[in-house]
């Protein structure tokens, strides 16, 4: 296995990509990801996703890795990615096999890697060295290496086959590791406090929304298994998209987000807007009341509409077409929240990097106006977002890809998992009940410890 793990220099590449896949017998994903090497990578999409099917990629190690910082990170990682993808000799009989960069960017253009984000820049995609990918009833190992020669890429592939050979094909997931110790970031006089203020703000017309977060420092009471953790997530969550970004120092940021930021294959854009929350009901009748009252309600549908809004805004000067889908309910495991499908016809041919930097932030994590709203979120939030509420997701070297929103998120370093969560704040927000939404929004990571 020494060979398939990434030195050093796979931080600065040099020489050109090659890529070869072939299809598999599906491996199980928790042997794959457990016998991976950092940095790991897991990406997984929606079950009933319509362009992709429902998913799966773990990758192993990196062939490649880009970094950026600052304001013009998209722009940086993209003009990295065609260095990379420039000359490439991909061959591969599958789409969902080709090579991918996957990653992620942070939410703040002054993004600062420190605790609980050391490790982590303002943006980071990785070539996996080995990618596996599970679509439908199928699978496709595929190998990449950047400056080695064919004869290195008929090796590493040799290598990559006996190395699968060699996993178990059952995964048992072993019990969550449980929480020793809570400590949050923010507390309820605190909260109450900058709630108000956002909504006296909102008043004022200075601001006409903002989201605001929390986080939530817990301790392990035993050791985490990150792949452990994740198929939990993706157990109970298989309708969202669930993620792992390995930073290169030993910290792994990982969720499973219903948010799908921007889609975009061809000239075909999907994104959504998903805005307004209520809790589960203890039986199908409550549920369904809360989502008639959700439907219904004054506070969240204005909370929606500005998300639609702004969506819309931003996709109409590159757009022929956009089409907005009826306003319906998403169900999860722990909440329900008002969602509306986008999509939209491009009139050009775009990047999607180019999409998610017009996006992000939208006002489902940001507010309005943008500026103020931001400058809000970083004077009244006393901890750091990093990747939080962010772009995560894969793009590949047509330019075509998928990045979800980074929520129902948390970051680990050792027996520490930071998580976060925020609610959007609207002139008749009370603090009482986003207290309360935030707690339900801590529920699918802190289930998946407990
Ligand atoms: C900010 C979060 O969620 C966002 C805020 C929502 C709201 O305020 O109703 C709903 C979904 C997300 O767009 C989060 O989960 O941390």
């Amino acid at each position: 296995m020494s060979r398939l793990r990434g030195g050093e220099s796979v931080y600065s590449f040099e020489g050109s990509l090659i890529s070869r896949s072939l299809p598999i017998d599906p491996p199980s994903f928790l042997s794959v990801i457990r016998s991976s090497d950092t940095p790991r990578t897991v990406w997984s999409t929606p079950e009933q996703a319509s362009e992709t099917g429902g998913t799966t990629v773990v990758g192993n190690g990196a062939a490649a890795v880009l970094r950026a910082d600052g304001s013009d990170r998209f722009m940086t990682i993209r003009e990295r990615a065609t260095d990379l993808f420039t000359n490439s000799d991909v061959d591969t009989d599958a789409e969902a096999a080709r090579p991918r960069l996957f990653g992620g960017f942070a939410f703040h253009d002054d993004h600062a890697s420190r605790a609980p984000w050391s490790g982590f820049p303002g943006a980071q995609f990785v070539l996996p060295r080995i990618q596996i990918t599970w679509k439908d009833d199928r699978a496709w190992l595929t190998v990449n290496t950047v400056g080695e020669s064919q004869r290195g890429i008929e090796e590493y592939l040799t290598d990559a086959t006996q190395w699968l050979s060699s996993l178990s094909t059952s995964g048992e997931n072993s019990d969550p590791p449980g929480i020793a110790d809570r400590e949050r970031a923010t507390d309820r006089d605190d909260w109450r406090a900058a709630v108000e203020a956002s909504v006296e703000q909102i008043r004022v017309g200075a601001l006409r929304k903002v989201v605001l977060a929390q986080a939530l420092r817990a301790t392990l009471a035993d050791e985490l298994s990150v792949p452990d953790t994740l198929a939990r997530l993706r157990e109970t969550y298989p309708d969202c998209f669930g993620f792992l970004i390995d930073a290169l120092d030993g910290a792994h940021f990982l969720g499973a987000t219903p948010e799908r930021l921007v889609s975009l294959r061809g000239r075909t854009v999907e994104t959504g807007a998903l805005a307004g929350t209520t809790g589960r009901g203890d039986t199908p009748e409550e549920d369904e009341w809360l989502a008639r009252e959700l439907l219904s309600s004054e506070k969240d549908n204005h909370e929606h509409d500005l998300v639609v809004e702004a969506i819309r805004e931003q996709l109409e000067p590159l757009s022929t077409t956009i089409t907005t889908d009826e306003r319906r309910i998403r169900r999860l495991a722990t909440v329900q929240h008002l969602e509306t499908p986008l999509s939209a016809e491009l009139t050009r041919d775009e990047h999607i990097l180019s999409l998610v930097e017009a996006l992000h932030p939208t006002p489902a994590v940001g507010g309005l106006p943008p500026d103020r709203a931001l400058a809000t979120i970083r004077t009244t939030e006393p901890f750091e977002r990093g990747w939080y509420a962010a772009p995560v997701g894969w793009f590949d070297a047509d330019g075509n890809g998928t990045f979800a929103v980074a929520l129902r998120s948390a970051v680990t370093a050792r027996d520490v998992v930071t998580l976060f969560a925020g609610v959007g704040i609207v002139a008749d927000s009370d603090p009482d009940r986003e207290w309360d939404e935030v707690q339900l929004k801590y529920r699918p990571v802190l289930d998946a410890l407990e």
